[in-house]
């Protein structure tokens, strides 16, 4: 099995996230709380209250899970494709492989990368949401003093299983998206790249960017109820389900409600998927 792939999917995916992080903090405070009135509103607050910190808040977690989780991603998705068209990465570019085998190799990453993340994205969206100012002398502490203290609490107070709350939402999420996401950057890059070449930087940026965009477009609905089912604490039980966390949703919001964050989503997914891909590339190109 070649692991190249899971080692240039941790460092690519480390890159992209630091760059995405202070997007990630707004797009989460907008789906979980109604106190702000829209992107703006919601940095400025974020900015007064909690100083340039608050952006960062959660995200020394997910840069060490990025590590399993993305290089899950990028390994499966490349394995899955060996075994499908017995092509390696390198030799993808000459025979390209059909879009029903990249759709299947990128559900499958999907599926088995959002087992990995449940329990620190769990984590992550528990301390954005702390909207405490970051170390005040005399003010009472946060709920959650860091993320080791988050999972802490949460195995003390909800068990083993609670640290999946949200699991099953993810997992919904992220399999048919990371198909999408992944047929989006084939497919763009097949179309700008003259037969059997590489394609070029610009080419792997802009489609590294849109397959960002698609993906996390089609992500966004799931993504809301998968945020407010990490929220929903054993102390305070509102959703029964999914199912039942959707129909309350639209209930009292409406349809809108699954379209929350949608634009600071796509803002975020540009910048962090073009360095991911680009970074990616190069690796893989730079080893094979
Ligand atoms: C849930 N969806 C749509 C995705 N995760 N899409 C792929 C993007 C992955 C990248 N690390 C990011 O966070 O944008």
């Amino acid at each position: 099995m070649p692991v190249e792939e899971f080692v240039a999917g941790w460092i690519s995916g480390a890159l992209g996230l630091v760059l995405g992080h202070p997007f990630d903090t707004v797009k989460v405070r907008l789906q979980t709380q109604t106190t702000y009135r829209g992107i703006v509103d919601c940095m400025v607050k974020i900015y007064r209250h909690e100083s340039l910190l608050g952006f960062f808040k959660g995200m020394s977690f997910p840069i060490a899970s990025i590590a399993v989780v993305n290089s899950v991603l990028f390994g499966v998705y490349s394995n899955t494709l060996l075994l499908l068209t017995a092509t390696s990465h390198q030799e993808r570019r000459a025979q390209p492989p059909s879009y029903m085998h990249i759709f299947l190799a990128g559900c499958t990453g999907g599926f088995l990368q959002a087992y990995c993340l449940a329990p620190f994205d769990l984590i992550k969206v528990r301390l954005q949401n702390q909207t405490e100012p970051v170390a005040q002398p005399g003010s009472p502490p946060p709920q959650y003093q860091g993320p080791v203290h988050c999972a802490a609490s949460i195995f003390r107070e909800e068990g083993y299983r609670g640290l999946f709350r949200g699991a099953w939402a993810l997992m919904l999420r992220d399999t048919p998206t990371m198909g999408i996401y992944f047929i989006t950057y084939e497919g763009l890059c097949h179309q700008y790249t003259p037969e059997g070449q590489n394609p070029s930087s610009a080419t792997v940026l802009v489609a590294g960017g849109f397959a960002g965009i698609a993906s996390w477009v089609a992500a966004t609905p799931l993504d809301v109820i998968k945020s407010r089912m990490q929220m929903d604490g054993l102390r305070r039980r509102v959703y029964q389900g999914v199912l039942d966390c959707m129909v309350s949703s639209v209930r009292q919001e409406g349809l809108g409600v699954f379209f929350r964050g949608v634009t600071i989503n796509s803002a975020r997914a540009f910048p962090v998927n073009a360095v991911t891909f680009l970074s990616y590339e190069y690796l893989l190109r730079w080893w094979g």
